[in-house]
């Protein structure tokens, strides 16, 4: 099996680094939610069935597409857009060359950059899936009632420890919430939400049932801008999700919270390591997959 290489382009692409940074970056400025849109959707591709952009491709009427899974629907369309854009001027300049999975992990690791984030190595060479489907995905992603527990479970069966979980959900240091994914367990005692925040939530949702596209940042201080601000909230109560308090309850992982939310540098570092760590998890290689030549369809 071939190994991903950093320089996977070097000859036959030598300006695959340079067109994603610059397409992902005009994307960027016109739109910047762009960049918590693909690091989701580079989440969400990943951790079920492995970095294989099955993801990116749209349902037909004999197949119902990952994409289309119910916990999917709310990937914003820009992160889409995106990768898109940077799979045109890549077709352009080499044709049936770079792999749109190459693309979701440079793209999700340029847009992190733009945003404050840590800059880590990104290993190139994966193959595009020829399979999507909307069935096989079920229960594969952590949802924010999920136990802890469950969650634990689920990153430890792709060989991921506590730590890497704890370092990964840092991610909602930027992006938002839509209001359903929270709302229910707001207003509950039993909940760790500061009654201030709660209060405020409250309101920020009261129209969600007829207004479903009510959001909420994910990271109340500093919403746009990637740093350790989601561990410092979660003791204050200030976690927007279930899943974000949740890492404050459980023994196992309230220890990392303490040490990410006093120690920025090691939070990039082991966010970093884990990131890249994921952008291998089941990448296919050599002749396996194929370089789709649109990220929306199987050749
Ligand atoms: C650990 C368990 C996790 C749970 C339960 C969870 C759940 C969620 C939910 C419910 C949303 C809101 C989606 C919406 O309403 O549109 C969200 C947003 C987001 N998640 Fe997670 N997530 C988890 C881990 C992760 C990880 C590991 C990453 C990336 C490495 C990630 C990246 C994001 C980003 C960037 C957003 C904001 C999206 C946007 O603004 O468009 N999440 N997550
Ligand atoms: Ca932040």
């Amino acid at each position: 099996e071939p190994r991903l290489t950093t320089d996977f382009y070097s000859k036959s692409c030598p300006r695959f680094h340079d067109i994603v940074r610059d397409t992902i970056s005009t994307k960027q400025i016109t739109n910047p939610t762009t960049a918590a849109a693909v690091l989701r959707l580079f989440f969400h591709d990943c951790f079920p069935n492995g970095c294989d952009a099955s993801i990116l491709i749209s349902s037909t009427a004999f197949n119902s597409a990952e994409r289309d899974s119910p916990i999917n629907l709310s990937l914003p369309g820009d992160g889409f857009d995106a990768v898109v854009r940077a799979k045109t001027a890549l077709e352009l300049a080499c044709p049936n060359t770079v792999s749109c999975s190459d693309i979701i992990s440079a793209a999700t690791r340029d847009l992190l950059v733009t945003v404050g984030g840590p800059h880590y190595p990104v290993f190139l060479g994966r193959r595009d899936s020829r399979i999507s489907k909307a069935s096989l995905l079920a229960d594969l992603l952590p949802l924010p009632s999920s136990p802890i527990s469950k969650t634990i479970r689920q990153f430890e069966s792709r060989g991921f420890s506590v730590q890497e979980m704890v370092a990964l959900s840092g991610a909602h240091s930027i992006g938002f919430s839509h209001c359903k994914e929270f709302v229910g367990l707001v207003g509950r005692n039993s909940t760790g939400y500061n009654p201030r925040f709660a209060v405020a939530l409250t309101k920020a949702c009261s129209n969600y049932p007829k207004d479903p596209t009510l959001s909420v940042f994910n990271d109340i201080n500093t919403p746009n801008k990637f740093d350790n601000m989601y561990y410092q909230n979660i003791p204050k109560g200030l976690g927007l999700l279930e899943s974000d308090h949740g890492l404050y309850s459980d023994p196992r992982t309230r220890p990392f919270v303490d040490l990410y939310a006093r120690d920025q540098d090691r939070f990039f570092k082991d966010f970093a390591n884990a990131m890249q760590k994921l952008s291998l998890y089941g990448v296919q290689t050599g002749r396996r997959g194929e370089i789709r030549r649109r990220c929306d369809e199987v050749n």
